[in-house]
């Protein structure tokens, strides 16, 4: 079972740590964490030392794959990091074994999938994206690097969502839809033209707020 850091002790961090370790698909070695003390326990993980530590650890054998907890507030950080990192040491890919992905979905590095979501034909999904529970993304849609899916978000068919967005909780995006960079969506949006100027879109039909 290869081991397993996370970046961040926060609530996403330890989410993916409880996930990992109750599916079996990790042995859960450690966070990296600015804001917490170095040795010091988060839900009985081991902290094991700052950000700058972490290539340092890696090259040491103190793990063998790495993932981002850094979530929706801090998105443009968790690209940098990724960004940093992942030439120098290798980005899990964490799909909880109850999703359905298909065989001819792309998955990239860093993502992060949570329980109970799917994937339907074709569907892609860039690096260090996180697609949280009941999620339903349908055939030959594509999810942009770095951003985060909250529960229970439906994106219908050939739907292109940019890189960096917030896509809020139960959020509906119907089918031929494009979506920018940097666009947030409010619980319960829903998307029925494309999004091209980013920012926080709300309501149904969604409309600009700010
Ligand atoms: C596992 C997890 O927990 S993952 C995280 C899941 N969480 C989410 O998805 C959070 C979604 N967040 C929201 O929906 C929030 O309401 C936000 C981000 C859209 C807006 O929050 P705020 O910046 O605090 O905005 P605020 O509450 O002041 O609302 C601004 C306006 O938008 C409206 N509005 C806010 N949220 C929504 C919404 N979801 N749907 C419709 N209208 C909304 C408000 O009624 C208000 O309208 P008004 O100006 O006409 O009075």
């Amino acid at each position: 079972m290869k081991k397993l850091a996370i970046i961040g002790s926060g609530d996403l961090g330890q989410l993916i740590a409880y996930h990992a370790m109750h599916d079996k698909q990790f042995e859960v070695v450690g966070f990296f964490d600015d804001f917490a003390e170095t040795n010091s326990f988060v839900n009985t993980i081991q902290v094991l030392g700052k950000i700058s530590d972490i290539e340092t650890e890696y090259n040491q054998g103190a793990f063998d794959v790495i993932i981002c907890g850094i979530g929706y507030n801090h998105l443009s950080f968790r690209e940098k990091l990724y960004n940093d990192l992942h030439n120098k040491v290798e980005f899990a890919t964490i799909i909880h074994s109850s999703c359905y992905v298909d065989a001819s979905c792309r998955i990239g590095k860093g993502v992060f999938m949570l329980p109970g979501s799917v994937l339907d034909l074709n569907t892609v999904i860039d690096d260090n994206v996180v697609i949280n529970v009941s999620c339903t993304i349908a055939h030959d849609s594509k999810v942009g690097a770095h951003t985060f899916i909250s529960p229970s978000v439906a994106i219908a068919g050939f739907v292109s969502i940019g890189i960096r967005c917030n896509i809020g909780i139960n959020t509906t995006i119907i089918d031929n839809i494009e979506i920018v960079s940097d666009v947030q969506t409010g619980g319960g949006t829903v998307v029925n033209k494309n999004i091209l100027n980013k920012g926080l879109y709300v309501g149904n039909p969604h409309r600009f707020i700010r």
